[in-house]
């Protein structure tokens, strides 16, 4: 499998009602003028998409291992077999662009010790623990047993998980014991179930978890649209980002990236000095 193949773009809600635009423009017969013009609109999406992934550094040789293994398990019949609680699908893979991305996170913080929660098959601790030094450390956090041994052995195929530690359960669990015992993470990503998270930024920032000038980055920020959209119930998505905004103590910076990525630092750590 290629690195284009896991494409992007189904995560933009934009997107998929410009498809129905076409669709519903086709069927009732609106000018050809109208209709070439829906059409510009979705190659130039596909267009940015491709052009994104062709400039984008691509991945390692063990990734195209992890991509393949992903989707072509049988992750359905696992799950009505009860061998797993969620109902994993490789589209939950963070993928070529998105770690990169966080690659090059894990570089510019010149990170040595980073926190995955929700690790599935690896992707996102191996692409980060891929840019750690050699005595840098990546824990990668995730409650589904059946992941221990499937995502272990891929991942043992690169050299770089000498540095990747599993941890099978409870993140929450996890992330207290490392308080406890004084440890702390210059990088934590964040994949998991939301509805966590505002535990999670507890033990984070208020009870230590996060390393001096550390960063922390929320992935799926946009949750395929639910963040965004008007809905009558707060969702989990829009509880977070409350949680977030009225944080004044944080910096926060929202990246467009795939389904969103939220980048949060203290405010302290990025707001600069005034030269006297
Ligand atoms: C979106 S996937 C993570 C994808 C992964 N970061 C990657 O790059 O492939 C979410 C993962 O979180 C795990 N998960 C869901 N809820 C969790 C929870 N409450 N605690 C720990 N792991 C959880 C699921 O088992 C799943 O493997």
């Amino acid at each position: 499998m290629s690195k284009s193949e896991h494409i992007l773009s189904h995560y933009n809600p934009a997107v998929m009602e410009m498809h129905r635009a076409l669709k519903l423009a086709q069927d009732t017969g609106a000018s050809p003028d109208v209709i070439k013009s829906i059409e510009t609109a979705l190659e130039l999406v596909d267009l940015r998409e491709k052009y994104t992934d062709s400039v984008t550094s691509g991945e390692t040789e063990v990734f195209h291992k992890i991509l393949t293994e992903t989707y072509k398990h049988d992750w359905q019949s696992l799950h009505s077999d009860g061998k797993t609680k969620w109902n994993l699908r490789p589209k939950m893979m963070t993928g070529n662009l998105e770690g990169q991305f966080l690659k090059s996170m894990v570089s510019i913080q010149n990170a040595k010790r980073v926190l995955d929660i929700g690790m599935f098959t690896g992707y996102s601790a191996l692409s980060m623990a891929e840019a750690l030094p050699a005595d840098g450390e990546l824990v990668t956090v995730d409650l589904e047993e059946y992941l221990e041994t499937f995502t272990g052995s891929l991942l043992r195929e690169s050299p770089h998980s000498k540095k990747i530690q599993i941890s099978i359960g409870s993140p929450s669990d996890y992330m207290r014991e490392a308080v406890k015992a004084g440890k702390t993470f210059d990088l934590i990503f964040l994949d998991a179930d939301k509805s966590y998270y505002l535990e999670f930024f507890k033990i984070i920032f208020e009870e230590g978890l996060l390393a001096p000038r550390g960063t922390v980055l929320v992935d799926n920020a946009f949750a395929h649209g639910s963040g965004y959209k008007p809905s009558a119930e707060e969702n989990s998505t829009q509880r977070v980002a409350s949680a977030v905004e009225a944080d004044q103590s944080l910096h926060k910076v929202m990246v467009p990236l795939r389904d969103g990525v939220l980048i949060l630092r203290r405010k302290t750590d990025v707001v600069g000095e005034v030269p006297q």
